[in-house]
């Protein structure tokens, strides 16, 4: 299914452009990535656009190596793409922005710093006296439900409690948009349930921008607003779907939700190349 590196990007079902009137707080223009390996050249992603307003949480699905970290790490700065154009705020992203967080799926913590320590890690660049930097950590760590850990190790702490240490991470940060990929995937159901009820609740209180990278249909059609699905390797996006209703309370008991569940089942199904997802 994947075509020519300068095709455009497939069509969306969403019904309005979520961007049509604000400066997105990220958008991938035709974004490509080559990777040159042991194996020879890899074209990753072909044509990436992605749009994401303010605010707006946004969930990628697609199969296996069809490039969804590829974006992130474009997305964060980390990594400069091969083709097309990253901005933030209508701004180029030349290199990682204070303000963007990635959490990944073994969350990037250091075993040998303690919870308060790892809390305070992306406040460290930002200069802030030692008072502060523990004072925000410590408020983030209560926020996530870790105010009685912050002189544990990461060793120490369940799945659960790492990944609100993750979380805590980034929100002493201020940031405005959260990137995420596979941040759950470790977790067994019913605690992975309860880290998206927590994911949503920081992304509703704290008004960032997100953009969660997940295998899982379910995850993604509780924290989407939006859902986009990728295609097979080279990735760009073939599918959407507006979720708006995502933000009541009992979503996950709306016959509706069960209902955009099966629909994005069917259309993975139906796409060449998505099945794996
Ligand atoms: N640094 C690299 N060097 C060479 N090839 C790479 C590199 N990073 C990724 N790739 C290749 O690029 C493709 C996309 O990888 P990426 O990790 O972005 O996919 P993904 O959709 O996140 O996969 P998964 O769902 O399995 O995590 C894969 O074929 C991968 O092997």
């Amino acid at each position: 299914m994947p075509k020519g590196e300068s095709e455009a990007t497939a069509a969306s079902t969403s019904e309005k452009a979520p961007c049509a009137n604000v400066t997105p707080k990220l958008e991938l223009r035709h974004v490509s990535q080559r990777y040159t390996g042991a194996r020879g050249e890899t074209l990753a992603l072909d044509g990436m656009d992605l749009c994401v307003a303010p605010g707006e949480s946004v969930a990628i699905l697609g199969p296996s190596g069809c490039g969804k970290s590829t974006s992130l790490l474009a997305a964060c700065g980390l990594q400069r793409p091969t083709g097309g154009s990253v901005f933030v705020d209508g701004e180029p992203v030349e290199s990682p922005r204070l303000e963007t967080a990635l959490i990944l799926q073994d969350f990037g913590l250091m075993p040998w710093k303690t919870v308060e320590q790892n809390a305070a890690l992306g406040l460290q660049v930002r200069r802030l006296p030692k008072k502060e930097r523990m004072k925000r950590a410590h408020d983030a760590l209560r926020r996530v439900g870790l105010g009685d850990f912050f002189r544990s190790y990461p060793a120490e702490l369940s799945g659960g409690m790492r990944q609100r240490l993750a979380m805590a991470r980034a929100l002493a940060c201020d940031i405005d948009l959260l990137l995420m990929d596979e941040p759950l995937s470790a977790l067994d159901a019913l605690l992975r349930e309860e880290m998206q009820n927590m994911l949503k609740r920081c992304w509703i209180d704290q008004g960032y921008a997100q953009v969660l990278v997940t295998h899982s249909i379910e995850e993604a059609v509780f924290l989407g607003q939006r859902v986009v699905v990728m295609s097979a390797r080279p990735g760009r996006i073939v599918y959407e779907l507006a979720n708006g209703e995502m933000v009541d309370p009992s979503w996950r008991d709306d016959p509706l939700y069960f209902e955009r569940c099966r629909l994005l089942r069917d259309v993975l199904r139906s796409k060449e190349g998505v099945l794996d997802a």
